[in-house]
């Protein structure tokens, strides 16, 4: 593609590539310029030139010399577009889904449905970038633009129809999904997280939100889960806008969830549609689940799937990696889950999840990370000992900070906890006090396979690490 192609100038120049880093500039490259939180991008101009970058997208008033300038108040947005432009063609249909917690699992809901309804399906987000036939992981939830890009055109080029994807609020923020048409956005809550790098809930939802605002076409669907005390904000803005609007949940009005009946192994589920009335039983427990199945139904309904088909589907859900995974029984009888919640409204609906299904103690084990929102810590302390019967306090990604102090933080909230820094020994600790009616849940890290300390990352895996506790 020649530079005049984006530019609608005259450059003859042929466009090899987009980049945000100058160091993966190559001659021919697009390079993005950008503030971070961190560095200045706008330092590595001069640098990506003599590279071979042949423009730069960069805020006006700066000084390029030897590359075209394209100068924009809003340098990420106008570079995830040319760069849409360059990596087009796009599956047919994409949706997006953002809130604080479950992003993860309704792409991979929403990306089973389809399956299930024939189409050539994929999702990504947290767990990587996910196909029917394989999985490779990016390290982020939403990857940056120029992965993002290049990763959804080469699942087009796979013949991938059908996309779902997580919008994270930095990947909003920071315009890491922008450019390609979103057909359906979807919003499943919001509570506390990361407000590290937001700085309040004020500025976080305002993220979140510009999935809805600004991102999602202006002739797509938006699907709401209607519980959420957020949820009311988001459904006037939506109707402001003139978007279509679906909203599930017991408030739901397209999907209404008017009963849930928790079995052993899942959760039968009463939804009513059009005027019709479905029953169905999903083979998941817990009722964050159920909230999640309901929202990925949704945003298949909302893409054109057929009601009573995508209902009757849920029946066929496989477990999301992590999400409440049973790792192992121990030789007590006592079954062991591994859950992602890390925050205190996550930990809080696992707990609930796990708590019928005790005919004894629910013992939590869990931390929280480093180098994250450090106020969230005392309310997960403080969510576990008011919903478990015994809690043991361990490390989770300690990365930069003093694991012992991350640790101090969680305890003020967790009154009578136990402290267990090494997570080994926590998880060893749990298993083995558990007994017969007992159940173990073991937070914060889900599919995680790495435990971060300082720059290393030691291999970890809360399943393995469970069984053989359990061994
Ligand atoms: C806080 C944060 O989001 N940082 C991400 C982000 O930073 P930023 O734009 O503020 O970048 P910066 O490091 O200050 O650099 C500014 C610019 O200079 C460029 N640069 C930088 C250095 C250099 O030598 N040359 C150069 O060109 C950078 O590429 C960047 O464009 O842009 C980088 C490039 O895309 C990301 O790798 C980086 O993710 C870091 C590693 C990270 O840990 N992010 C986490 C917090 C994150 O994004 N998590 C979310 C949410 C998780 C969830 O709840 O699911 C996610 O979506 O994964
Ligand atoms: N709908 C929900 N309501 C409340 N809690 C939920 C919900 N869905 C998931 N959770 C909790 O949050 C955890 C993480 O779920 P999931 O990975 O699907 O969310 P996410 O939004 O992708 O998280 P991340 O921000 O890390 O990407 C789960 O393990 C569970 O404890
Ligand atoms: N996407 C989340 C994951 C947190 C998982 C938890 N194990 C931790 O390290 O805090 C984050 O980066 O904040
Ligand atoms: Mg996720």
């Amino acid at each position: 593609m020649k530079l005049a192609a984006l530019t609608d100038g005259t450059e003859e120049a042929q466009v090899t590539g987009f980049a945000i880093d100058h160091r993966k500039v190559a001659p021919g490259t697009v390079f993005g310029a950008f503030e971070g939180a961190r560095v200045n991008g706008e330092d590595f101009i001069e640098d990506a030139i003599r590279s071979g970058a042949i423009a730069v997208v960069a805020r006006p008033g700066l000084t390029v010399e030897g590359a075209t300038y394209i100068a924009d108040e809003n340098p990420r947005e106008r570079f995830a577009q040319l760069a849409a432009k360059f990596f087009a063609p796009f599956p047919e249909t994409s949706v997006a889904i953002t809130g604080t917690n479950g992003k993860t699992s309704c792409v991979e809901m929403t990306r089973q449905l389809w399956r299930m309804a024939g189409f050539h399906a994929a999702s990504i987000g947290t767990l990587g970038v996910t196909t029917a036939d394989e999985r490779v992981t990016t390290g982020l939830t939403t990857p940056d633009v120029v992965t993002f890009l290049s990763n959804v055109a080469g699942l087009a080029r796979e013949g991938v129809t059908h996309l779902a994807f997580e919008a994270s609020s930095h990947g909003l923020t920071q315009y890491r999904t922008e450019g390609l048409k979103v057909a359906a956005a979807a919003f499943t809550n919001l509570s506390r997280d990361h407000l590290d790098y937001h700085g309040d809930m004020a500025a976080y939802f305002t993220a979140k939100i510009r999935l809805f605002s600004e991102v999602l076409s202006t002739d797509g669907a938006a699907v709401v889960w209607a519980d959420d005390p957020q949820s009311a904000r988001v459904i006037d803005l939506v109707r402001e806008r003139g978007n279509r609007l679906v909203t599930v949940g017991t408030q739901g009005e397209t999907l209404r969830l008017v009963g849930r009946d928790p079995t052993l192994l899942g959760q039968g589920l009463t939804i009513e549609a059009k005027g019709q009335t479905y029953k169905v039983t999903l083979p998941l427990i817990g009722a964050y689940q159920a909230a999640n199945a309901l929202v990925s139904a949704g945003l298949v309904i909302a893409t054109g799937g057929d009601v009573a088909a995508t209902i009757a589907n849920l029946a066929r859900l496989q477990p999301v990696r992590g999400r409440l995974e049973r790792a192992v029984i121990a030789k007590s009888g006592a079954p062991v889950y591994v859950d992602y919640a890390h925050t205190p409204d996550a930990l809080e609906a696992a707990i609930a999840a796990l708590k019928p299904h005790a005919g004894g103690k629910l013992i939590v084990v869990f931390g929280a990370g480093g180098d994250r929102d450090t106020g969230k810590r005392e309310t997960m302390g403080q969510v576990a000992v008011q919903h478990a019967d015994r809690v043991i306090v361990t490390d989770d990604n300690p990365r930069t900070e003093d694991a012992r102090a991350i640790r101090c933080d969680v305890l003020k909230g967790a009154r009578g906890a136990e402290e267990i820094g090494d997570r080994r020994a926590a998880i060893g600790a749990a298993v083995r006090e558990a007994g017969p009616e007992d159940i173990v849940l073991i937070a914060g890290k889900g599919h995680e396979q790495g435990q971060i300390v300082g720059d290393l990352v030691l291999p970890f895996d809360d399943v393995t690490v469970a069984r053989e506790c359990a061994a």
